[in-house]
């Protein structure tokens, strides 16, 4: 296990942050953190790198206590903070080389990875520009060569893609992926589920300083019961008609939304075919008719009874 995170517990005064926070990280894997604005992310993310002081719990990275002086762990680790964290007075490439001369002394070697962090985040025409002069897309992208240029073994994003454009986000995801390909475990915090939906080997899933749900996407889809939703948008309906929804096959609840029936089924294959039938047979008409297979919102507003969407 790279990362072992022990029923934590962190509060801001009255406030808890962390209630019982347990995590693990396997080597290897991009490790989605998921969860609301607000739900201890970030809390998170600081006690695991000893950055916070916390109330109760342990922290292990690659099998040994974490604490502020773990230099020899930090050595293995890259962080990406989710506030732009460069220097306004040094050019991107001075920027990269700080960054990069805390863990390198080896000249040649500071060199060398400095430029292929550089090639990596795609600033290369940009290298003698402060980052004052840089889109907000670029400067996310400045801050992850910042983060990443020693080439650690461990590498902490905390919503890198929070207010950059559509070209940034796609390279930024594109990039963890070569990180990560390349042999690095990745910890992603995000609230975009779409994102951890395309990017994640494993999600945990927080709410409210708790860790309440954890698994592969398809693993998490499987713990909850509504596994389809088909909306109809009927042109001639009537009140008895919901009544003989609900007596086909799977369907376990019906809801209404602007003249749309949400249908929701159990698991099932013939799901889309039953209902179609069930129009036939009712000669019912219909302007709208599509399946949905359940997203990770969905998951969140089962074990929560709240979305995860903004
Ligand atoms: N320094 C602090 N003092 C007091 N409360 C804090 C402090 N930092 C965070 N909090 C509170 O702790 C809770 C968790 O915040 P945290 O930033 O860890 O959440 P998050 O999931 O990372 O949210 P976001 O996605 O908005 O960054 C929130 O209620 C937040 O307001």
């Amino acid at each position: 296990m790279v990362v072992k995170v022990e029923n934590v517990v962190k509060r801001y005064k009255e406030l808890i942050a962390l209630d019982h926070f347990n995590m693990e990280v396997r080597e290897g894997e991009i490790l989605g953190l998921l969860g609301p604005n607000g739900c201890g992310k970030t809390t998170a993310i600081n006690s695991i790198l000893s950055l916070l002081k916390f109330d109760k719990g342990e922290i292990t990275i690659f099998g040994e206590k974490m604490t502020p002086n773990s230099y020899n762990i930090k050595r293995e680790i890259g962080v990406v903070p989710q506030e732009v964290s460069v220097f306004e007075n040094l050019t991107v490439d001075e920027n990269i080389d700080y960054f990069c001369g805390l863990y390198i002394n080896d000249k040649e070697k500071r060199k060398k990875y400095v430029n292929e962090a550089i090639e990596f985040v795609g600033l290369k025409d940009y290298t003698k520009f402060f980052p004052k002069k840089l889109s907000g897309g670029l400067k996310r992208r400045l801050n992850i060569a910042c983060g990443i240029v020693h080439k650690p073994k461990l590498i902490f994003l905390d919503e890198p893609t929070v207010a950059v454009d559509a070209q940034s986000r796609n390279f930024i995801l594109e990039g963890i992926k070569k990180l990560n390909k390349n042999g690095s475990t990745i910890i992603y915090t995000t609230h975009y589920l779409e994102e951890a939906e395309i990017l994640c080997d494993r999600i945990i899933i927080m709410d409210r300083g708790r860790n309440i749900a954890s698994g592969s996407n398809e693993e998490l889809k499987n713990m909850i019961t509504t596994t389809e939703k088909i909306v109809v948008g009927f042109i001639d309906t009537n009140g008895e008609i919901l009544e003989k929804i609900k007596e086909i096959p799977q369907v376990l609840d019906i809801e209404m939304k602007d003249n749309d029936y949400i249908i929701k089924f159990e698991s099932g294959v013939n799901n889309l075919s039953n209902l179609i039938d069930f129009i036939k047979q009712n000669n019912l008409t219909y302007e709208k008719l599509y399946s949905r297979q359940p997203t990770l919102n969905d998951v969140f507003l089962e074990l929560t009874g709240k979305e995860l969407r903004d």
